[in-house]
């Protein structure tokens, strides 16, 4: 359960029966022909998938340098990439014979897919959410109770998502007999973060044999957003041997000289958070810090300890994107391509930009938009109407 020296089982007892449970029936489902024709029968019948490898003609034209592919993550079911993760975990959880779910959410769009796949199950669904993302995202939270959700807003701690992860381990620890935990990103006691990077890595898969389709050749640069980790995982995971070039893009906020962002890997330090060792944003006594970002999705403390052993052994390098800079390119991508992507997204096309400018009309990057920006429409309207 480690990648170099990052994550592990750094668990309480009580949770290691269920995450050695949850490791048995994940190894067992990989050999379940059943199982995984149900998983590609879901995908294909209720995600939509597989989605287009989209060539963003007029992006790339304004950028005035190599070819931008976009993977289009947001015409899934529910607007994102978080569907993928959530189908996988929601059929591991009836193997189980576990008819309950618990989430955490920050964005909302992790809540949705669960939620939703959950409806689709028939399955009782409760989802732990910060009060402060309750209120950014209000449109999620009213999306999750139509598909049958019940959400907890947890006013502890920062009120983000960081403390939405410590109420609903507590919920697991409490029901996990009959209820299962369905993590949202490649964070979490091992099997978790190999367990949502497989099921994530869907985009990957079909993104590689998209662009040797479209031009013949692997692309020169793969280019995602990190928040815990997964769309990245998922689209940099199946690229992993190749001779491509591997880009996380975290959230800088209100730019990394400040306070304000949630830059773990450019200046965070190790630590161990919800049972992992991972780059942590913690003050000189080890206090885990609030992380800041115009995108409730990036708002995360940390990064998966998959993409921090990337990062060690130089096998991806982490950028960054301010809140201005996502904006800019939010609007761009509007503009240029009619294309409204989520603001986590908009961080991974704000480097894309420049990327592209730096390399070159020769050559090709591909960038995960990992959702849509219905969910920010309402809080862009009012960052617009304050300038
Ligand atoms: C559209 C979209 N794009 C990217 C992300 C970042 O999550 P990762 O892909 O796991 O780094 C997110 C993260 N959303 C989570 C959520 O909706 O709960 C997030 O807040 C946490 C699970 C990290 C997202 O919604």
């Amino acid at each position: 359960g480690f990648y170099g020296n990052y994550g592990g089982q750094f668990v309480p007892e009580t949770l290691m029966y269920a995450v050695k449970e949850l490791e048995e029936t994940y190894e067992a489902s990989k050999q379940d022909d059943a199982f995984q024709e149900e998983l590609n029968y879901y995908l294909k019948q209720y995600v939509g998938r597989e989605n287009p490898l989209y060539f963003a003609e007029r992006l790339t034209d304004y950028a005035g340098g190599a070819k931008i592919y976009l993977k289009r993550e947001d015409l899934n079911h529910t607007g994102a990439h978080k569907i993928n993760n959530t189908v996988g975990q929601v059929l591991l959880a009836k193997k189980m014979g576990k008819n309950k779910i618990v989430a955490e959410t920050g964005a909302g769009q992790h809540g949705v897919a669960t939620a939703t796949i959950a409806a689709l199950f028939g399955m009782e669904c409760t989802v732990f959410m910060g009060a402060v993302d309750v209120e950014r995202q209000a449109l999620n939270v009213f999306r999750m109770e139509l598909l049958g959700a019940k959400v907890i807003s947890v006013q502890s701690g920062s009120k983000t998502l960081k403390d939405a992860v410590n109420e609903a381990l507590r919920f697991w620890v409490a029901n996990v007999e009959d209820t299962h935990y369905v993590m949202g990103s490649v964070l979490g006691p091992h099997p978790f973060p190999e367990i949502v990077r497989d099921y994530q890595s869907i985009i990957g898969i079909e993104s590689r044999r998209q662009i040797l389709e479209a031009e013949g050749k692997l692309p020169d640069a793969v280019v995602a957003c990190v928040g815990g980790g997964s769309n990245a995982m998922g689209i940099f995971y199946p690229f992993i041997n190749d001779q491509v070039a591997l880009i996380g893009v975290e959230a800088a906020g209100a730019g990394l000289e400040t306070e304000e962002h949630s830059a773990s890997i450019n200046k965070g330090r190790t630590g161990v958070l919800h049972g992992a060792m991972m780059k942590l944003l913690q003050d000189k006594d080890g206090q885990i810090l609030e992380a800041f970002s115009i995108s409730a999705g990036l708002d995360y403390p940390g990064l998966g300890p998959e993409h921090c052993h990337l990062n060690e052994s130089g096998r991806a390098t982490y950028e960054s994107a301010t809140d201005q800079e996502a904006l800019e390119a939010f609007k761009i991508l509007c503009q240029t391509e009619g294309i409204i992507p989520a603001l986590e997204s908009a961080h991974a096309v704000s480097y894309a930009i420049k990327l592209a400018k730096e390399l070159g009309k020769e050559k090709q990057i591909i960038v995960c938009l990992s959702g849509r920006g219905d969910k920010d429409v309402q809080q862009i309207k009012e960052l617009f109407e304050q300038e």
